[in-house]
């Protein structure tokens, strides 16, 4: 069954400006009356609450010192939050339109007494390309979720992970008891020594495996390899040369973006560590066509209430995928997410298939789960 999704599929009117932190999209300055109201009411509320702050302030010397320390915080969040979006940072995220009103979920700024880093229940450990950004992002709507937007590389990276747990703690968002943590590094799925690791942290840890068509996976892989090297102007040979071994005719079982593909190769180092039911994997080829049923599935893995609903997404023709209509603005992954693909000759295309369909069933019998790959 599909989810309604709300009626309007339109592309947004977009420009791009540059901005300190680099470049996004604003909607055009078309309402400036609109946006003079904006400010004047944002302006009065914040009057309000600061005469409310001091009218408490007033019956005690005590309660005149916290209620100046709370007003203090008040103003820095009032600064902060109508400057800077902070996952603009990542550069994989692109604002639609101007507005940054940020849903104030884990109380980033203002240090709630029941808000503290804790490090993640959650790990979204992979697989690179299958859709781990718009997964993250997605999750993210939810009240009861906050993602470090970040990839940390903490456990996969021997200098990060020799900071030890406290470092890696620091740089997890505050959060409310009830809300659950949530990391994202594509690498620790193909990366040996991470189960381990991650098990030593918290062997009650839940799993998120996003996969999608390891043929697709490995193209989409190439082709960030690919706009890597043209970016620094370097030649980079076609898929083609790359995938087939010009002496046997057969795929090159190591080149990266294939070994990175045998998917059960990497799962069976997983589950020396962690038990099936600790791991749930996420469809990647569904989350791009029906993302509200996809996160339902995770929503309850997690324990959660259903909180994200398809009036939560609008379809971009332009982008071709599904964004984030959010209270005051739209967002979209950046464009290097949704690169078109190559051309693949068809003798590649059927050499790939030859070689994955052994593999593919090899992971469907080790997870239960037929994805119907080929
Ligand atoms: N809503 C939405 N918007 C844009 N892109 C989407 C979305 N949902 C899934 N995808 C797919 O995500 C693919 C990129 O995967 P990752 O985010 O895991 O890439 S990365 O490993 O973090 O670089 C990317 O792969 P390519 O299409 O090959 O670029 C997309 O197909």
């Amino acid at each position: 069954m599909s989810t309604n999704y709300p009626a309007i599929i339109d592309d947004d009117p977009e420009v791009i400006t540059r901005t300190r932190r680099g470049v996004e999209r604003q909607a055009p300055q078309c309402c400036p009356q609109l946006t003079r109201f904006r400010l004047m009411a944002a302006l009065g509320i914040s009057m309000a609450t600061i005469a409310l702050l001091l009218l408490q302030c007033l019956p005690s010397p005590s309660r005149y010192a916290l209620c100046c320390r709370d007003l203090a915080a008040l103003n820095r969040a009032i600064v902060v939050k109508t400057i800077e979006p902070s996952d603009v940072e990542n550069g994989d995220v692109i604002y639609v339109d101007a507005e940054y009103s940020e849903r104030n979920k884990g109380g980033d700024r203002v240090h709630n007494k029941r808000t503290k880093r804790r490090l993640p229940q959650c790990i979204i450990i992979g697989v690179r390309k299958a859709g781990t950004r718009a997964l993250l992002q997605f999750l993210d709507l939810h009240p009861a979720i906050a993602a470090q937007k970040q990839e940390m590389h903490f456990f996969d990276d021997d200098e990060h992970y020799a900071r030890g747990l406290a470092w890696y703690r620091k740089r997890m968002p505050r959060t409310r008891p009830e809300q659950v943590t949530i990391e994202k590094t594509p690498a620790y799925f193909v990366e040996s020594a991470v189960p381990e690791r991650v098990r030593d942290m918290d062997r009650s840890t839940k799993l998120l495996l996003i996969l999608r068509d390891p043929i697709e996976r490995a193209i989409s892989d190439y082709v960030q390899i690919h706009s890597t090297k043209s970016a620094m102007g370097k030649y980079h040979e076609s898929f083609d040369e790359l995938v087939i071994d010009p002496d046997t005719g057969q795929v090159d079982a190591d080149y990266r973006p294939i070994e990175r593909s045998v998917y059960h190769k990497h799962l069976s180092r997983w589950l020396e560590y962690f038990s099936l039911s600790q791991l749930h994997i996420v469809n990647g080829e569904n989350l791009i066509r029906d993302p509200v049923a996809e996160l339902r599935k995770v929503e309850t893995f997690l324990g959660l209430d259903h909180r994200i609903s398809a009036e939560s997404f609008y379809y971009n023709k332009t982008k071709g995928f599904y964004c984030m209509r959010l209270q005051r603005r739209q967002k979209c992954l950046s464009p290097s997410k949704g690169r078109r693909h190559p051309d693949i000759s068809p003798t590649t295309m059927k050499v790939l298939r030859e070689f994955f369909r052994p593999l593919n069933s090899k992971l469907y019998d080790m997870i239960g789960v037929n994805f119907g790959w080929n």
